[in-house]
């Protein structure tokens, strides 16, 4: 703008200057004539006047010129260089005239200096110091006779210089002004919608708002701009949404547990953190509660993950109705759920969330078509009372819930300061189990199984004794699932199996009946560990003949992975090994479903056994096992008998093989080793039993045992 205007000011000026030098020589010349046509006018008129020395006639010639207010002065010089005649202005000031300051007296010389001095430039052309003059001759028959001068201001040239220059300086302003104005309005043409993308821009990077979009005002080139800058706004808006998807999905994946969309440990410890720092301030109590679900394993083996997941979900809706919104409900991951409620007012309240924690589990789960009955072990911890920070009182929580747990499973326990002994306790047995692995602290009780018609020994099931250093013979019960849980049961297993192996073939080479020898494989190592290798590598190792194993598997791990187990199942029977299914009936398994594993043997649990004698209920669940396995052809053992009237029952109801502590507890090798004779173990039995039975059946427990 301001070189525009510049220019344009410069171009005005100059050719303002040009028009008014232009005028100013016009004027110039038009005084110039006027004075030159005056003098020579005068000449003319008093030509005669001086040729005849008439002086009147000279003045009167001049006088009309003193009308004139321009003419300054007038001078006659005749012939002879003498000043004739003269008329000056007194009334006009004006600067000392050559000829003015003669007297009429003075000599040709002085005139013709004075005229010589009027004809010279200065007084010829200086309009500009506001005088003007002219020397003509006077002449008659073109001779001269005379010379006149006159001297006029330059008033009126002058003044129409001034004028012309004002208005030249008038339409300079003016112009000036109009093209201001134009170009202000110009600039605001092209200035304001860019001021408007610029006020847009501004907008949209202080709120993040992409969403927004201009109108554009015109459709020339900064249309074309409008067009660019929404287009770009699209752009960003769609990769910003992009973006904040992104942003929110990793967001979710970081703090929230994919499968029940409950926060995770993550939020969870970060939530509690900032619980506590409230609590801190507002001197609150926060309870801080864990949840694990008993035996979920168990139906996650059983039922399938599937069936898990969906339990799991259906869990984590219930928690969350229990607590209220102010409270977390968080999933640390597998069964574990983590609670913490905030401002809660004493133990008593703790203890009426946790009561209602355990009741939820009270109705059973229904997933699909089935129904599924679970509980929950609760451990409750007080900030500040228990714990100060995170971590120390979700350990305490913990604590409480193992301690639930071991109290029967599907209750609560609010932590105390003395269950952290048993957690160090239950630290310490992992350790010493771990060394117990290493250093094969363990030996075999074998239990022998006998056939119900000839009350002959048909095998032993070999069952694994820990001897602890300080707390003597511990039962598989104490620690199997220790180290299931600590990863050495893979370890465990082999070691019972090669023992076991070991001895079988130690009696068969001591020439005794051939006696199969059965092993307790745990479902978690069934899963885990190649199977197959392992029992070819101890029969390789053992030189124990395959038909003389048999594998014991529950029920649970029969149900897990159905494909990978039918396939091992198949190896180890195309091998020779026999195969049992375990504690059967506790599981979930549908009947029909078992003839597609190749089983050669059930084992019915012994809960069945205990009760078939008093329930009417189990006494149905034990016939229809066993016609069941009959017609599916496989083997009925009927575990955990302990009396003759059990025994009888199932004589009649075609079971073809018992074990329990009727016959004999689970004793050493070298007494089992006694049951393995032609003899009838059963007969004592039966005649014990016509007479007492139960004192029979006592004595036989502790003479087995
Ligand atoms: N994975 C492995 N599991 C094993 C191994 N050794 C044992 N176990 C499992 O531990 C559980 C407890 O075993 P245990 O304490 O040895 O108890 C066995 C018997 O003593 C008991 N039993 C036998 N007869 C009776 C009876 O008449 N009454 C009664 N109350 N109890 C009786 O039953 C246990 C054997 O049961 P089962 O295996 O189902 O035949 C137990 O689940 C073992 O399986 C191992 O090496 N690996």
């Amino acid at each position: 703008m301001l070189i525009i205007m510049s220019c344009c000011t410069a171009t005005l000026f100059v050719s303002s200057l040009f028009f008014v030098a232009r005028e100013a020589k016009v004027l110039y010349r038009d005084q110039q004539e006027y004075l030159v046509s005056l003098a020579d006018m005068i000449g003319r008129n008093s030509a005669a006047a001086l040729v005849f020395n008439d002086l009147k006639t000279a003045e009167e010639t001049i006088r009309p010129l003193t009308q004139k207010d321009n003419v300054l002065a007038v001078y006659i010089v005749n012939k002879d260089g003498r000043l004739f005649a003269r008329y000056q202005s007194a009334a006009q000031a004006h600067p000392a005239l050559p000829l003015e300051l003669l007297p009429d007296w003075a000599s040709p010389d002085q005139v013709n200096q004075a005229v010589q001095q009027v004809t010279r430039e200065e007084y010829t052309s200086s309009f500009l110091s506001g005088y003007a003059s002219v020397v003509r001759p006077i002449r008659m028959d073109d001779e001269q006779v005379g010379t006149v001068v006159i001297h006029a201001n330059a008033r009126g040239f002058l003044n129409s210089l001034r004028y012309n220059i004002l208005v030249a300086l008038g339409f300079m302003g003016v112009t000036f002004l109009v093209f201001c104005l134009f170009s202000a309005r110009l600039q605001l043409m092209i200035s304001a919608p860019l001021l408007g993308l610029l006020a847009a821009m501004k907008e949209i990077s202080a709120g993040k708002n992409f969403a927004l979009r201009v109108t554009k005002p015109c459709d020339d080139e900064i249309g074309l701009l409008y067009d660019g800058f929404n287009h770009m706004l699209h752009e960003i808006e769609e990769r910003d949404q992009i973006l904040r998807q992104r942003q929110a999905h990793l967001q979710q994946l970081a703090h929230y547990d994919p499968l029940t969309r409950l926060p995770n440990r993550t939020l969870f410890y970060d939530r509690l953190a900032q619980a506590l720092f409230h609590a801190e301030r507002a001197r609150e109590t926060v309870a801080v509660i864990f949840i694990d679900l008993d035996h979920f394993k168990d139906i996650n083996d059983t039922l399938g993950h599937r069936t898990g997941d969906l339990l799991l979900i259906e869990v984590a809706g219930r928690l969350a109705t229990v607590v209220r919104s102010c409270d977390t409900v968080a999933r640390l991951g597998g069964d574990e759920f983590t609670i913490f409620c905030q401002n809660v007012a004493n133990e008593e309240n703790a203890t009426v969330v946790a009561q209602k924690l355990v009741a939820l589990f009270a109705t059973p789960f229904r997933l699909g078509a089935s129904e599924i009955r679970v509980t929950a072990s609760v451990g409750v911890t007080l900030y500040p009372h228990d714990g100060r920070t995170v971590d120390e009182l979700l350990m305490n929580a913990d604590i409480a819930m193992y301690h639930a747990k071991g109290c029967g499973k599907n209750v609560f326990a609010l932590f105390d300061k003395k269950m952290n002994e048993h957690a160090s306790e239950r630290v310490t047995f992992l350790a010493d189990l771990r060394q117990a692995v290493e250093l094969e602290q363990f030996v075999l009780h074998y239990q022998p199984k006998v056939d119900l018609l000839t009350g002959k020994v048909t095998s032993v099931e070999a069952l694994v004794r820990w001897m602890h250093p300080r707390l003597g013979m511990l039962a598989p019960d104490r620690f199997i699932r220790l180290a299931e849980e600590g990863g050495m049961i893979a370890e465990l297993t082999e070691w019972v199996m090669r023992t076991a192996c070991l001895q079988a073939k130690a009696w068969q080479e001591a020439d005794l009946a051939p006696v199969r020898v059965a092993v307790n494989l745990s479902p978690f190592h069934f899963q885990r560990q190649d199977v197959k290798q392992s029992v070819c590598a101890v029969l390789g190792e053992t030189g124990l003949d395959p038909s003389l194993l048999e594998i014991e598997i529950t029920e649970s791990a029969l149900m897990q992975n159905d494909e990978y187990t039918c396939r091992v199942l198949s190896e180890l029977r195309e091998m020779g090994v026999t195969i049992s299914v375990d504690d059967f009936g506790t599981g979930y398994s549908s009947l029909s479903y078992l003839h597609r594993f190749p089983i050669n043997t059930l084992k019915i649990d012994r809960t069945f056994i205990l009760n078939m004698t008093k329930s009417s209920e189990d006494q149905a669940i034990v016939t229809a096992i066993i016609a069941m396995a009959k017609s599916l052809k496989m083997q009925i053992v009927a575990e955990g008998v302990e009396s003759v009237e059990q025994l009888e029952t199932l004589k009649d109801q075609g079971c073809h093989e018992i074990q329990g502590f009727l016959v004999s507890r689970p004793v050493n090798a070298e007494r089992v080793a006694r049951f393995f004779t032609d003899e009838d173990h059963l007969q004592a039995h039966g005649a014990a039993a016509q007479a007492v039975p139960g004192e029979t059946a006592h004595h036989l427990v502790n003479g087995g045992s």
